[in-house]
């Protein structure tokens, strides 16, 4: 059964304020808590589900969390479900460096969504991918890897240099609330 809200558990307000934007228009109600969740490692599927199971015993109910992967083509898919620490360490100006000594810049941002009714229930995965290429930081450094990602759909900005709605129609995470909507849609 869908639920009538969502209770979207992430420490990451920039995504935060980005779900509750793309959601906004579709009457979706969400909630948010912040629960620090140990991540694992894995498959991104495999790490979804595992964030999902424990994010649902931490509040002992129904949770929708979410995990983002940023995948270079040059490096088989890597730095994938990793790209936080990669991010952290190299900082948004010299995150392009990482692919200097390869051809090809192009990258996937991966967005996963799992959701689970509450503790020892069944994950329910929806996933948006768009893709693009690696760049030299342009933009706002506020979130993430948005200043260094030029997706293939956009006009040739970054994320960071494109108005917030632009970037939801396009981005990973818009196309995973996509079908994560289309489901609350025709489970109700
Ligand atoms: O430029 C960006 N545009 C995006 O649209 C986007 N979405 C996530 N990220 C970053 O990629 C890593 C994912 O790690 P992540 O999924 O584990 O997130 P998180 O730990 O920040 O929050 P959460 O796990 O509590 O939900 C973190 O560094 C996030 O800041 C983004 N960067
Ligand atoms: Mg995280």
């Amino acid at each position: 059964m869908a639920p009538k809200e969502l209770n979207f558990i992430t420490g990451n307000k920039h995504k935060l304020a980005e779900v509750q934007a793309i959601l906004s228009s579709t009457g979706v109600r969400l909630e948010s808590r912040a629960v620090d969740l140990p991540e694992i490692q894995g498959s991104i599927e495999e790490i979804s589900r595992d964030k999902c199971k424990r994010a649902a015993e931490a509040v002992g109910g129904p949770v929708l969390v979410e995990d983002t992967c940023l995948c270079f083509n040059a490096w088989d898919e890597l730095p994938g479900p990793y790209v936080k620490h990669f991010l952290t360490s190299l900082s948004a100006q010299k995150f392009h460096s990482l692919l200097a000594g390869f051809e090809d810049k192009s990258a996937q941002a991966v967005c996963t969504f799992a959701y689970a009714e509450g503790p020892g229930k069944d994950v329910m995965i929806f996933q948006g991918r768009t893709e693009g290429k690696i760049v030299e930081s342009r933009g706002s450094t506020d979130f993430g890897w948005d200043s260094c990602f030029e997706p293939t759909e956009g006009k040739g900005q970054t994320y960071a240099e494109m108005p917030k709605n632009e970037k939801n129609a396009i981005s990973h995470r818009g196309k995973a609330l996509a079908k994560l909507t289309e489901w609350l849609k025709a489970e109700t």
